[in-house]
């Protein structure tokens, strides 16, 4: 049964990259909505896997992911994708922005794909392009000049801004951040986070946050050890 109150439930989740070689084996796993949960385990652990199990970017060899009350691994590929896009913002390591388009345009690419944020977005602001402006300003980035640019002539922390802005468009109920922050210095990190934490809490959405950081870690509602949950744990060659 799903909880009314969990935002993600997985249970009896098995995945391995390869036949009979589990990386991730999960009885049961639940995060309430609204959470700000920092999720950590060692270098090659499963934490970007588990993360696109939850995204269904992967689809697990048995068990269920149960996201916002949907069995997302029992959809199709082409709904899984989209109920993705609707509902779930992703902030990339790399920030995965793309190169040729205007800091702008990155920021609303991905609501092009998903109706249910567009919708969101034109709620609050009277146009997409006004609303990605609202949370460029919110995040410190201002100016027809800066938001026009290429992409690739922000600074790093600048990008991360821009990535973490495309994430936060229309609101999706659930953020998921993989190592969002490793380019950054102490004080950045922290900032960055405050804002992340703000615009999370006035949309309502959960925050699953990987970092290898664990000086952050104080500033989130819960934590969840990788290894502590996952029978697989011990499975893949880990480094700290
Ligand atoms: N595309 C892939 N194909 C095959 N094996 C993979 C693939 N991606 C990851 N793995 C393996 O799965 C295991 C878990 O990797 P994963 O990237 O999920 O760990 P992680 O905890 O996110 O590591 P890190 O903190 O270094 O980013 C590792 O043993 C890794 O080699």
């Amino acid at each position: 049964m799903f909880d009314q109150a969990s935002t993600i439930q997985l249970s009896d989740m098995l995945f391995g990259w390869q036949p009979n070689k589990p990386v991730i084996d999960i009885a049961a796993f639940e995060l309430q909505a609204g959470t700000r949960c920092f999720l950590k385990g060692p270098s090659g652990s499963g934490k970007t896997t588990l993360l696109g199990l939850i995204g269904g970017v992967l689809e697990p060899q048995q068990g269920m992911v149960n996201i916002l009350g949907t069995a997302i691994n029992q959809l199709p590929v082409s709904q899984r994708d989209t109920f993705r896009a609707n509902h779930i913002g992703y902030i990339f390591q790399m920030f995965n922005l793309i190169p040729y388009l205007s800091v702008l345009e990155n920021v609303v690419l991905p609501a092009s794909f998903a109706p249910v944020r567009k919708a969101r977005a034109t709620q609050n602001s009277a146009s997409l392009a006004e609303e990605a402006v609202r949370l460029l300003n919110h995040q410190g980035l201002s100016g027809q000049h800066l938001i026009h640019r290429p992409v690739t002539e922000l600074s790093i922390g600048q990008q991360q801004r821009v990535a973490a802005a495309r994430a936060l468009l229309g609101q999706p109920e659930i953020i998921i951040a993989d190592e969002p922050t490793s380019a950054l210095d102490s004080d950045s990190r922290e900032a960055f986070l405050e804002l992340l934490f703000e615009e999370c809490r006035s949309a309502g959405s959960t925050l699953l946050f990987v970092s290898h950081d664990s000086s952050l870690e104080g500033m989130f509602d819960q934590t969840i050890s990788l290894n502590a949950i996952n029978r697989a744990a011990g499975n893949t060659l880990e480094t700290c």
